[in-house]
């Protein structure tokens, strides 16, 4: 249960709705259960008034009255609970949402992640929406359900004693034995249910996402059976939920019985020694109508285990520390005040797991010097790039900007020191226009004509201009396309370090002859990374780092280097 503490502490900011909420539902059961007892009582007094003298005297109008009144009561009530508990319910997911959303973003990238996209857009849609049933299914049928009982059981108790004690005996009983019983009935299945919705979900996005591949390479089947099978064992965790839901409401349709067996039994000769009045039916009803306040009851512990295990996956990421956390603009933090930017890398190490995957690597890069990184796939290029914008944080030495360590530097001016073309562009499933003001939001429309046409990308206006819809991942342009689009957001970026990881990798030989030269000019007076495989333009460079196995074996100018005679010569030799 503790797992739901976080969450009960979130309902404190919308307490006087939810508080309301709840009110208006206690007054919408007492007017349920007040309708069918006044209902009984009074078709039983009528037909006795029928029967007697009374007749002349009876009042119709009154008991009429309260029942067309009870009953627009009970209309209005359930319209006005709706109303007010989902508004706030729906108010309280929003921030729960936000709240789980910032707690997630400063986790990633990770190490080792094993957290899937398919999987983190279940919790943040999925699990966050269960936790509704804290309030709507548990804490606020509760209340009213136990508030409700106390009072039935004190009105029948003032027509009748014992009939009062007996009522309030066997709900107080089922109010007691249920939750245990059905939340352990449930847990299992419910902790079982809630994963295999997750699995069911994160299999399918899979098989939707990959579906080309799975084609090409005759996988769609096997892929199609396993999705089949988590169907199949989500529909059996279904019907067992459906079981023991049926159970929980026949189980009580017994009890709500034996209830009024006893009731009739306490009233069969009526009461104080007087024979049976149309009290008797009011009772009778009353016990009847007990019903109303026990069916919430009945459908909510089977739900706790849902609930709890969807508690425990949101609180598996919103307890999680990130790796890499920023100093915001306080005291500790330093502003980078050069209009130039020179990077030390000091003796810096790094593994993901067991496996180093750098090793002391010493490198200065001058302010506005071009500096290429080279060496075989998979030695620790990329990775070494991720550490100067702090994807993650070296596990010894120390990585400086302008004498400021990079650990001392706030987040947003780290970011908007450093213009990066990852190896991998991503596009966003937005507008041309928005997915080239990430790079820079004051752009205006000229500026963004003006990237796009350095970069060779104007016909990409020919249309809808700016507003034209890039799709889900820009999956209509190709792959020389998103890698020029990421150059055009390099080039509105304001950065001082351009770090560029394989950013003209795809394009064939004049089109990366002219990105390379843009790149030129665009650093002219900027401090660069070059990470490449391929040597053209290298004798533009200041220097040239080899890199193998994590350790940088080589390094110097391109003359110096050939003159050793060494692996960049080889290297100059084999390609
Ligand atoms: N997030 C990660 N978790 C664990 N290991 C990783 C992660 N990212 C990279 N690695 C491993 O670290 C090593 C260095 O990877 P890195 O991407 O830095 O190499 P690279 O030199 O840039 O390669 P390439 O030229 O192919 O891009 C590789 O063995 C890779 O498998």
């Amino acid at each position: 249960m503790g797992d739901l503490k976080p969450y009960f502490q979130l309902y404190k900011k919308h307490w006087f709705h939810l508080t309301i909420g709840s009110l208006i539902g206690l007054l919408t059961l007492l007017a349920s259960v007040g309708l069918l007892t006044v209902s009984g009582w009074f078709l039983s007094a009528s037909a006795v008034a029928g029967l007697t003298i009374a007749r002349q005297t009876f009042n119709y109008m009154l008991p009429g009255a309260a029942v067309r009144g009870l009953a627009i009561s009970r209309t209005a009530g359930r319209w006005g609970e709706r109303v007010i508990t989902h508004d706030a319910t729906f108010k309280l997911l929003t921030d729960l949402r936000v709240r789980f959303f910032k707690r997630m973003i400063p986790l990633f990238p990770r190490k080792n992640a094993t957290l899937r996209d398919a999987d983190l857009l279940n919790r943040i849609t999925a699990d966050v929406e269960a936790m509704d049933h804290i309030y709507l299914r548990l804490v606020s049928p509760i209340a009213q359900s136990l508030i409700g009982i106390v009072l039935l059981s004190l009105i029948v108790a003032w027509f009748d004693t014992a009939s009062g004690l007996w009522l309030g005996t066997t709900l107080i009983a089922v109010m007691v034995i249920w939750p245990p019983l059905f939340y352990k009935l449930g847990k299992h299945n419910g902790e079982q249910l809630t994963l295999t919705k997750a699995t069911l979900r994160t299999t399918l996005i899979d098989y939707i996402s990959a579906h080309s591949e799975l084609l090409i390479y005759g996988g769609e089947n096997k892929r199609y059976k396993q999705f089949i099978q988590q169907q199949s064992k989500l529909i059996e965790h279904q019907f067992y939920h459906a079981r023991i839901s049926a159970l929980a409401s026949s189980l009580l349709m017994l009890v709500n019985g034996v209830t009024l067996l006893g009731i009739l039994y306490l009233g069969l000769n009526g009461y104080h020694g007087e024979p049976a009045t149309p009290i008797t039916a009011l009772i009778v009803f009353a016990a009847l109508s007990s019903m109303e306040l026990l069916i919430p009851i009945a459908g909510a512990f089977q739900f706790l285990g849902q609930t709890l295990t969807s508690a425990k996956r949101l609180n598996q990421i919103t307890e999680a520390s990130p790796e890499v956390t920023f100093l915001d603009d306080g005291a500790q933090a330093q502003p980078l005040s050069s209009q130039s930017l020179d990077v030390q890398i000091d003796n810096v190490s790094f593994q993901y797991s067991e496996r180093p995957v750098l090793q002391q690597i010493d490198l200065t890069l001058p302010a506005g010097s071009k500096t290429a990184l080279l060496g075989k796939t998979g030695c620790g290029k990329s990775t070494l790039a991720q550490l100067l914008t702090r994807s993650w944080d070296c596990d010894s030495g120390e990585i400086v900007f302008n004498g400021v360590s990079l650990r001392q530097i706030p987040e947003d001016v780290l970011r908007a020191s450093t213009s990066v073309v990852s190896q991998r562009v991503d596009i966003l499933n937005d507008s041309l226009r928005n997915n080239l003001t990430i790079a820079n939001n004051k752009a205006d429309d000229e500026q963004l004509a003006d990237a796009l046409h350095k970069v060779e990308l104007s016909h990409l206006l020919d249309d809808t201009g700016l507003e034209q819809w890039l799709g889900d991942g820009g999956r209509q342009l190709s792959g020389g396309e998103k890698r020029r689009i990421g150059l055009a957001r390099m080039l509105l970026h304001t950065g001082k370090l351009v770090i560029l990881d394989e950013a003209t990798e795809g394009l064939d030989k004049t089109t990366e002859k002219k990105m390379l030269d843009l790149i030129t000019e665009h650093c002219k007076n900027k401090t660069a990374l070059f990470i490449t495989h391929r040597l053209s333009n290298l004798h533009t460079m200041d220097t040239i780092v080899m890199m193998e196995s994590g350790r940088i074996v080589e390094q110097g100018d391109f003359r110096f280097l050939l003159k050793q005679n060494g692996r960049f010569k080889r290297l100059t030799e084999a390609l």
